[in-house]
C-alpha cells in the first residue's frame, strides 16, 4: 500500500490518509460516478456503485477495470504480478447495484454523481435522506446546482455538503468541498479528510454558483463556443490557440465534448435562468443546436469534433 503515496499527487491514490469514512456509495455510473467510485476503491474504501442502468454499471466496470490497470502499470512496472493483484483487489472492492435505497442502507458516505437536474437530484436526495443511517453524509458532486437549494429537500442539513471532483477524476488532483449554509463542521470536516484519503487535494468553496472552477473555466468555454459560432476561427484553430498560447491541456472545445455538450448546457440553462442579465450566460444556439441532435461530445461520438464510440 505504502508505494501508493510515492505516486498520489500523479494518480489520485494516496492510501496515507485516514479517514473515518469506509464504506461509500456512489450514485450514478456514468463519466463522473466511475472515476469516482475508482479512486475511492483505489484508497481502500468499500464502494457500493449505482446506476438506473445495468448496462451503465457493465460499462463503468470495464473502464473502471482497465483505468487501474494504466496505474497498476506504472507503478508495478516491474512487478506485473502484483500489479494483477492490485487491479483484481481494486475492483473486488466495489459491487454495483441499481437500487440506490438499498445502497444507501450501508454507507457512511454517498456521493451522487447522476444528471444535472434538480428535479431529479430532489427525488434521489429524499429516498437517500429516508434510507441512510443516521451517521450517513449526503454529498452532491453537482458542477453548477447550489447545494443549498439540493440539500433543501433533506432533514439532515447539517449533513450534507458539496465534493466536486473533476473529469477525469483519476488523473485531475483537485476536490472542491462545498459548504452548505447548514453543513455542519464535523460533516465540513469528514469530507477533509476523505478527500485527503481518496488522494486529492481539497480547497473550500461556498455554496457559490460554478464554486470556483466552473466560475471560470464554463464562461471560458462557452465564449469560444460562441467564438467558433460567429465564424471567427475554425474549431482546430481555436483548440490550438488556446493551447500554444495559454497552455492548457486542452482546448475549450476539445474540453467543452470532454466534459459533455449536455452537462455544459444544463450549467448554462441553470444559470442564465438565475441570472437573465448575465451576458456571459446567455444561451448558445450551436450549443442547443448539437445537443438536440444527440451530439454529446466523446461520449456520444460526436461534439465539435468525431470520436470513436467506446
Ligand atoms: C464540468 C465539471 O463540473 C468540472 C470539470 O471536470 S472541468 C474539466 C477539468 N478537466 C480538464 O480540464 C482536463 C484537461 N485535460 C487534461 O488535463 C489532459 O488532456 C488529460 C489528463 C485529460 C489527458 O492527458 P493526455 O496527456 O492528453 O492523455 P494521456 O496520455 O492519455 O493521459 C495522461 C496521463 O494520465 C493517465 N490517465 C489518463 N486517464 C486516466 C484514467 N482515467 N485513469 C488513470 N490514469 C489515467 C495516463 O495513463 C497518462 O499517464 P502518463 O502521463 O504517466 O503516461
Ligand atoms: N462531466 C464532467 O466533466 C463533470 C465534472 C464534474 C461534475 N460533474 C457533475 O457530475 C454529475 C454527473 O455527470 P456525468 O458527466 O458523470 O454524467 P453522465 O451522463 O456520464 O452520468 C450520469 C449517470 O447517472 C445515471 N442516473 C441518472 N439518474 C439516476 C438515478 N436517479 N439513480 C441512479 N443513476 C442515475 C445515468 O444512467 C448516467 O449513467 C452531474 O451533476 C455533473 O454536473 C460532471
Amino acid at each position: 500500500m505504502m508505494q501508493f503515496g510515492v505516486i498520489a499527487r500523479k494518480f489520485s491514490s494516496s492510501a496515507s490518509v485516514q479517514s473515518a469514512i469506509k464504506n461509500v456509495t456512489v450514485i450514478g455510473g456514468g463519466l463522473m460516478g466511475s472515476g469516482i467510485a475508482q479512486v475511492s476503491a483505489q484508497a481502500g474504501q468499500n464502494v457500493t456503485l449505482v446506476d438506473v442502468s445495468p448496462d451503465v454499471l457493465a460499462k463503468a466496470q470495464k473502464s473502471i477495470g482497465a483505468n487501474l490497470g494504466r496505474v497498476a502499470k506504472k507503478v508495478y512496472k516491474d512487478k506485473p504480478q502484483e500489479g494483477e493483484k492490485f487491479v483484481a483487489e481494486a475492483l473486488g472492492r466495489i459491487k454495483t447495484l441499481t437500487d440506490p435505497v438499498a445502497a444507501a442502507k450501508s454507507a457512511d458516505l454517498v456521493v451522487e454523481a447522476i444528471v444535472e437536474n434538480m428535479d431529479v437530484k430532489h427525488k434521489l436526495f429524499k429516498q437517500l435522506d429516508e434510507a441512510a443511517p443516521e451517521h450517513t453524509i449526503l454529498a452532491s458532486n453537482t458542477s453548477s446546482l447550489s447545494i443549498n437549494e439540493i440539500a433543501s429537500v433533506v432533514k439532515r442539513k447539517d449533513r450534507f455538503g458539496g465534493l466536486h471532483f473533476f473529469n477525469p477524476v483519476p488523473v485531475m488532483r483537485l476536490l472542491e468541498v462545498v459548504k452548505g449554509a447548514e453543513t455542519s463542521e464535523a460533516t465540513y470536516n469528514a469530507m477533509m479528510a476523505w478527500g485527503k484519503a481518496v488522494g486529492k487535494t481539497c480547497i473550500t468553496c461556498k455554496d457559490t454558483p460554478g464554486f470556483v472552477v466552473n466560475r471560470l473555466l464554463v464562461p471560458y468555454i462557452c465564449e469560444a463556443i460562441r467564438l467558433y459560432e460567429r465564424g471567427d476561427a475554425s474549431a482546430r484553430d481555436i483548440d490550438i490557440a488556446m493551447k500554444l498560447g495559454a497552455g492548457y491541456p486542452m482546448g475549450p472545445l476539445e474540453l467543452a465534448d470532454y466534459v459533455g455538450l449536455d452537462t455544459n448546457k444544463f450549467i448554462l440553462d441553470g444559470w442564465h435562468k438565475k441570472y437573465p442579465d448575465q451576458p456571459l450566460f446567455k444561451p448558445i444556439p450551436l450549443l442547443n443546436k448539437l445537443v438536440a441532435e444527440g451530439k454529446l461530445g466523446v461520449k456520444s461520438g460526436e461534439g465539435f469534433y468525431k470520436y470513436e464510440k467506446k
